[in-house]
């Protein structure tokens, strides 16, 4: 009887919840909720799913939707679903180019044409060598470039675009157009994979228009300004749903053509670790913002449920890292050489007008891609409180804007700092606890892996890392500077 009505009374209240968080209020940031109201809500369905590896996707994206109007939290992760992934998460990305607007379809056929001729099985140690295998690379770059894209056309599609035209260029395709232009200016920027000591050492490099033109639509639309490609462009967007079989398809390759798969399959593998991340990351923003709600609300016994839902999401989340970062699937002598070195970048100018040589910018050097710029490891910190690893100059460059908007407002309403240390506060206080000492350890374990895979002999260029460019004079220095970093993180994860 009486769990007839307890059952009848929750599914009320759970209603009016229900009515209230799908309201046309519209006017979230000014619903407070009232302190220790204990409001039965979605959160006990969320909570039941929470050992369900398969709680599909769209009931989550649905979920953020309608939690959107509530709190700040879920309206910019809502907002950065909607505008950069083109409604899903990871963001949606169509290659199929025969599908593109046909302004664009050229720089596809281009990729496809030149990726080829990028890398080397055998790298040449000779700079006479080098320096004509990328004179050659580049002014065939620039050839085609010139005589098959019609560049007034691409810009009237990115203006349109601009102009919130997704009809004539939809996100998806919008996406994949990010990366294919970010694929052809790292490689016009490296011209020979392995990236040779030449090339590092120059410090600026014009770009031809077909690819300087766009990359100042795309990085203003993803609120970016840096001039070398980021962990979204040029990794997490290289995967098609689309493609043949029931996994995403890795798109655009590096070392096309080798016959050594020890160097493709461990591109791909590399590659695919920071699309995974993304994938399995999304029930954990999910928990963020419900956790982030629930204590907004005063209902500990939600919070409680959520953070336990993010320990419980993380360890499979960094098996994706831990069971791919070691050598029998990213061979530790093919990754320095053969794919870190083609998301480096390393040179640049900023200002005005950004790479069109006329004098009115300042010569600088955009570092390239890093694990520092996953979107996952910068919600984690900003929810425990943990200040941001890269500083704003650096994530006003890399960390596109609506997934800084995100981060920021984590960070805003995290909640650690006020939380009781007894009853149910604390347990929550504790489960926090239990995501520092994951992150812990995976930052333990990332220094002793990324230290073996950085030390891995290269005589062909000089100590570099794609996310801190050239190193110091040589590969002892250098790996004590970049455990500084790692140390210095290490100890802040506390
Ligand atoms: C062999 C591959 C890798 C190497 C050699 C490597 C190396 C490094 C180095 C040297 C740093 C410190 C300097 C900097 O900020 O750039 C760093 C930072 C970082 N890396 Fe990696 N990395 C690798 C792969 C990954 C992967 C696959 C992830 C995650 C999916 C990742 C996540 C991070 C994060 C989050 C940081 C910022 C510091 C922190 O939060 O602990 N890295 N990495």
């Amino acid at each position: 009887m009486f769990d007839l009505v307890g059952y009848l009374l929750i599914s009320v209240l759970g209603s009016i919840f229900t009515a209230l968080i799908t309201s046309s209020k519209k006017h979230w940031p000014l619903w407070s909720f009232e302190k220790k109201t204990i409001l039965p809500s979605s959160w006990s369905f969320w909570a039941r799913k929470a050992d369900s590896e398969n709680t599909a996707n769209d009931e989550v994206l649905q979920d953020i939707k309608n939690l959107a109007e509530c709190h700040e939290t879920a309206a910019l992760l809502d907002d950065l679903i909607h505008k950069d992934g083109a409604g899903e998460w990871p963001p949606r990305s169509n290659h199929a180019h025969t599908t593109w607007p046909a302004a664009l379809r050229p720089y596809r056929e281009i990729y496809e044409e030149m990726a080829p001729l990028l890398p080397r099985a055998n790298v040449s140690l000779d700079n006479e060598v080098n320096k004509a295998r990328i004179t050659d690379f580049r002014s065939r770059l620039r050839k085609l470039l010139h005589e098959e894209v019609k560049l007034d056309q691409v810009e009237q599609l990115l203006k349109a675009a601009e102009a919130g035209r997704w009809d004539v260029f939809p996100r998806e395709t919008y996406n994949a157009f990010y990366c294919c232009i970010a694929w052809c200016r790292h490689a016009y920027r490296w011209a020979t994979i392995p990236v040779v000591s030449l090339a590092q050492l120059e410090t600026t490099l014009p770009l031809p228009p077909q690819l300087a033109l766009p990359w100042r639509y795309l990085q203003r639309h993803f609120g970016l300004t840096s001039e070398s490609g980021n962990n979204m462009s040029n990794l997490v967007l290289n995967f098609d749903p689309q493609g043949p079989g029931s996994t995403y398809t890795y798109t655009l390759k590096i070392n096309t053509g080798l016959s050594d798969d020890r160097i493709t399959t461990s591109e791909e593998a590399f590659a695919r670790i920071f699309h995974d991340v993304e994938r399995l990351a999304l029930p954990i923003y999910h928990a963020v913002v419900h956790a982030t709600t629930a204590f907004a609300r005063g209902d500990a016994a939600a919070c409680l449920a959520h953070t336990q839902r993010i320990t419980a999401r993380l360890r499979p989340l960094l098996s994706s890292y831990y069971d791919r970062v070691h050598d029998a699937r990213i061979a530790r002598d093919v990754w320095l050489s053969h794919v870190q070195g083609f998301y480096a970048w390393g040179l640049g100018l900023e200002g005005e007008g950004e790479g069109d040589g006329d004098g009115d910018e300042e010569r600088v050097k955009f570092d390239g891609l890093s694990g520092n710029q996953v979107l996952l490891f910068q919600v984690l910190d900003a929810f425990l409180g943990i200040k941001p690893y890269l500083s704003e100059e650096n994530q006003n460059r890399n960390v596109p804007h609506r997934q800084r908007m995100f981060c920021k407002a984590v960070e805003t309403h995290s909640f650690r700092g006020r939380l009781a240390g007894d009853g149910l506060e604390g347990r929550i206080q504790g489960e926090l606890g239990e995501i520092v000492k994951r992150l812990r350890l995976f930052r333990t374990a990332h220094r002793t892996r990324a230290k073996v895979y950085l030390s891995q002999p290269a005589p062909e260029r000089l100590p570099m890392t794609a996310g801190k460019s050239l190193l110091k004079a040589d590969m002892d220095q250098s790996l004590e500077f970049l455990d500084e970093f790692m140390v210095g993180r290490l100890a802040q994860t506390v």
